[in-house]
């Protein structure tokens, strides 16, 4: 082996055959391996490994995407149809099926394997939000029905409105007659809730008393069984507790003394190293390191200030509920997986003999694998998984020898890191074309670890319209939901995931809700993911993860998937294979002007609105004004559809490069406005010459050379130049 030794150049120190960035030396050595009975020795060999051996083959594998993009290509151009089964099984594009399987995934935590539940996702490089995140387990049902749009009208501002209190209680009860169902009337009727032999009971206004019906179990409580302080129960696999205090402003005007009626919410929660950060050096990779580990080793805090006052956020710590038993822990923070990048972009991070970055993804792979290994060794006094696992989400990956790349780089890693083979369960993002066209295979490839399937379908949008940027226009981003393909790859997706038996063993989840601002139009949407048979969901934020538990509340995921289970039929997924390779364009676009010009400034207003903040303040995810008005979560993967969007219109003379250059100039202006109250931000107009307007017009100029779209390397290489410029 080689010996590591400290020998300095610049902002690299050398371990090995590596250069590896200062910050992060000192983040593994000084924080992570600490206390524990690793050396940094095992640490740098194992990196040093991935670059040598795992490094090249990822070379190969992009090298094997742009092939396959260029025959794809070829294909539209001499015969300007969608191509055919056969050719793309010829190429490769498509494998042969795999027989029918089940995963043999083991050791998958409840919340993962059987809990059908919202699940959150959070930048990695925000403390703030990420601590926010994991104690979303748990949330107030009156708190996100007062301060959302879920009544019809906004929240309005000052100090309480007893009225609006009120229809947030009676809306609130009513959902509490079908999530915590009585035997006899409603919680409307109830006067008073007690506990009798471990049983709820409620005294009802008309003088008699009934029981929880038996589709909900009483789990525990606190306080007098007489005049309990809270109750917690369970319904469809979820909790959810009312809280009585006569005491309580609100629980004094109630009949039942309720002062609130809080839900298990983010059941999981994803921390983010992809598209939601602006993570492009070793110092920016650090900052949502450091937080990764925080979060298991539950030291991180953040200092939150909110009208004059600073208080520490930390994790919560469990609560202890009384049963008839005895007492019960109750977990109050939502099991975290990690999402690591993908296997395009690499690092200045690490360097490897050749003088060249390493790839990312295998950074990635092995810090955060290095940052869990103590949890998943069971050293953890309050570990994350019950189960001694880690759960690593990877994104992006094209068709099943990605996958298995994948497999063969978490195997390396568990055996370099002394962990038991399979602890590393994979989330595998179906959300590029060849992933969703091969599923069974790419799951086949990662069977004894899958612990999740998602239709990412925002990344998916993107990689669709790239595939087919020869096809023709692409129809409004908007009428996307129209399309073909779209729905057939959800409905694939739910069909791949019941067939290859991920129920009750692994997630089947569903996407973003990109909408922050409009729950109640998610409240009214969302409740489709459940509906489909989807286990869990993407909700941006704790409060829009608080309500759409309510719809695993209304919906029984498990019966709906038994009932999917009971009807699948061949026929049907060979009509949805066939339709997922329908493009989305438009055979004769009837656009008027209007049209064409407010779908492409809409495209632009997204894109610059996100990569100004992106490229000049290394912000990763923001919200951001539609043409409408509507704040809309703007990451990586919208910034992918956007630019490819106008790429392909572009490209087949819909709009022209002027129109392009019009818009954008006045976009920007628009922009600068709506940033006018950051005192941080750089206004792009009127000159138009900084960085970040000009990586927002190479994205959509040069969209359409870009490696499957991706935005990334655009981002990083500007961003570069934007800390070069700013000395940092
Ligand atoms: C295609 C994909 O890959 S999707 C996955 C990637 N996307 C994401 O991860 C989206 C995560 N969401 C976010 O980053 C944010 O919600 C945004 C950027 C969309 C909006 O952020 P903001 O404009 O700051 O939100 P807003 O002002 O409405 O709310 C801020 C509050 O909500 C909390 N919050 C917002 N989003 C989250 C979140 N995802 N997790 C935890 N807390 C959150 C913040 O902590 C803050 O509360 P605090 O002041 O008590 O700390
Ligand atoms: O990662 C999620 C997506 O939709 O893309
Ligand atoms: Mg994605």
């Amino acid at each position: 082996m080689n010996e590591f030794h400290l020998a300095s150049t610049g902002s690299r120190v050398e371990r090995g055959t590596l250069q590896v960035d200062r910050t992060l030396v000192e983040f593994v050595e000084n924080e992570v391996i600490t206390n524990t009975d690793l050396d940094a020795a095992t640490v740098w060999s194992a990196l040093e490994t991935l670059a040598s051996e795992f490094g090249p083959r990822n070379r190969r594998l992009l090298e094997r995407r742009e092939e396959l993009q260029r025959q794809i290509d070829d294909w539209y151009d001499a015969n300007g149809t969608d191509p055919d089964p056969a050719f793309l099984a010829e190429i490769g594009y498509s494998v042969a099926a795999p027989d029918p399987f089940s995963i043999e995934t083991d050791g998958v935590d409840d919340e993962i394997a059987r809990i059908a539940g919202p699940q959150l996702v959070v930048p990695a490089d925000n403390a703030r939000y990420a601590l926010n995140a994991a104690n979303a387990r748990w949330g107030s049902l009156y708190d996100a029905l007062y301060g959302t749009d879920v009544l019809g009208d906004p929240p309005p501002p000052g100090p309480y409105d007893p009225q609006r209190g009120a229809r947030v209680v009676e809306w609130a009860k009513q959902f509490l007659d079908s999530a915590a169902p009585l035997n006899q009337g409603s919680h409307q009727s109830v006067v008073g809730y007690r506990v009798r032999n471990g049983k709820l009971v409620a005294d009802l206004d008309m003088g008699s008393a009934t029981m929880l019906s038996p589709s909900a179990e009483l789990v525990g409580w606190n306080g007098d069984p007489e005049a309990p302080s809270t109750l917690v129960v369970r319904h469809h696999g979820l909790l959810l507790e009312l809280v009585i205090d006569r005491s309580h402003h609100v629980g004094a005007e109630d009949r039942a003394g309720v002062s609130d009626v809080r839900l298990e919410s983010a059941v999981t929660t994803i921390i983010d190293l992809e598209d939601s950060v602006a993570a492009v050096d070793g110092e920016d990779k650090v900052v949502g390191y450091r937080n990764w580990l925080g979060l298991l080793r539950r030291t991180l805090t953040a200092e939150v200030s909110k009208a004059g006052r600073t208080a520490t956020r930390r994790l919560h710590g469990d609560r202890q509920l009384t049963t008839a038993q005895g007492s019960l822990p109750m977990r109050m923070t939502s099991v975290l997986m990690v999402r690591n990048v993908g296997h395009l972009m690499t690092t200045p991070a690490v360097v490897d003999e050749h003088g060249r970055e390493i790839p990312e993804g295998l950074l990635d792979a092995l810090v955060t694998v290095l940052c869990a290994r103590e949890d998943a060794l069971g050293r953890s006094d309050h570990p994350n998984s019950a189960t001694g696992s880690i759960y690593v989400v990877k994104p992006k990956m094209h068709g099943p020898e990605e996958v298995a790349f994948a497999v063969d780089v978490f195997t390396f890693i568990e055996r370099a890191l002394g962990l038991p083979e399979n602890t590393v369960k994979l989330g595998i993002m179906d959300e590029e074309r060849r992933t969703s066209v091969n599923l069974s295979a790419c799951i086949w490839a990662a069977r004894r670890r899958v612990a999740f399937i998602n239709t990412g379908f925002l990344d998916r949008t993107g990689d669709e319209i790239h595939t087919c940027m020869r096809a023709g226009p692409v129809m409004r981003k908007a009428d996307m939901k129209t399309s073909t393909w779209l729905p057939a790859y959800e409905d694939w997706n739910i069909r791949t995931g019941v067939e290859c038996g991920l129920i009750g063993r692994a997630q089947i989840g569903k996407g973003m809700w990109a909408a922050p601002d409009l729950m109640a139009d998610m409240l009214d949407q969302k409740i489709a993911h459940p509906l489909a048979g989807a286990s869990c969901a993407w909700v941006p934020s704790p409060t829009a993860a608080t309500l759409h538990a309510t719809h695993y509340h209304r919906v029984d995921v498990a019966q709906r998937q038994r009932d999917l289970a009971g009807r699948l039929d061949e026929c049907q997924a060979r009509a949805e294979l066939g339709s997922l390779l329908v493009a989305p364009v438009v055979a004769r676009p009837d656009w008027s002007d209007d049209e064409r010009l407010a779908e492409l400034r809409n495209n632009l207003q997204g894109i610059l609105g996100y990569v100004v903040r992106w490229v000049d303040q290394g912000v990763g995810c923001s919200k951001v004004p539609d043409i409408g008005d509507v704040g809309l979560m703007e990451d990586r993967a919208t910034c992918r559809i956007s630019s490819q969007h106008v790429a392909n219109w572009l490209a087949h003379g819909v709009v022209s490069i002027d129109e392009v250059d019009d818009a954008l100039q006045a976009v920007a202006a628009l922009v600068d406005r709506q940033n006018a109250d950051d005192p941080t931000y750089r206004p792009m107009a009127p000159n138009l010459d900084g960085v970040a307007f000009r990586a927002a017009r190479e994205l959509v100029v040069a969209g359409g050379s870009q490696p499957s779209g991706y935005t990334e390397p655009i981002l990083h290489r500007y961003r570069h130049e934007r800390k070069k410029e700013a000395g940092s």
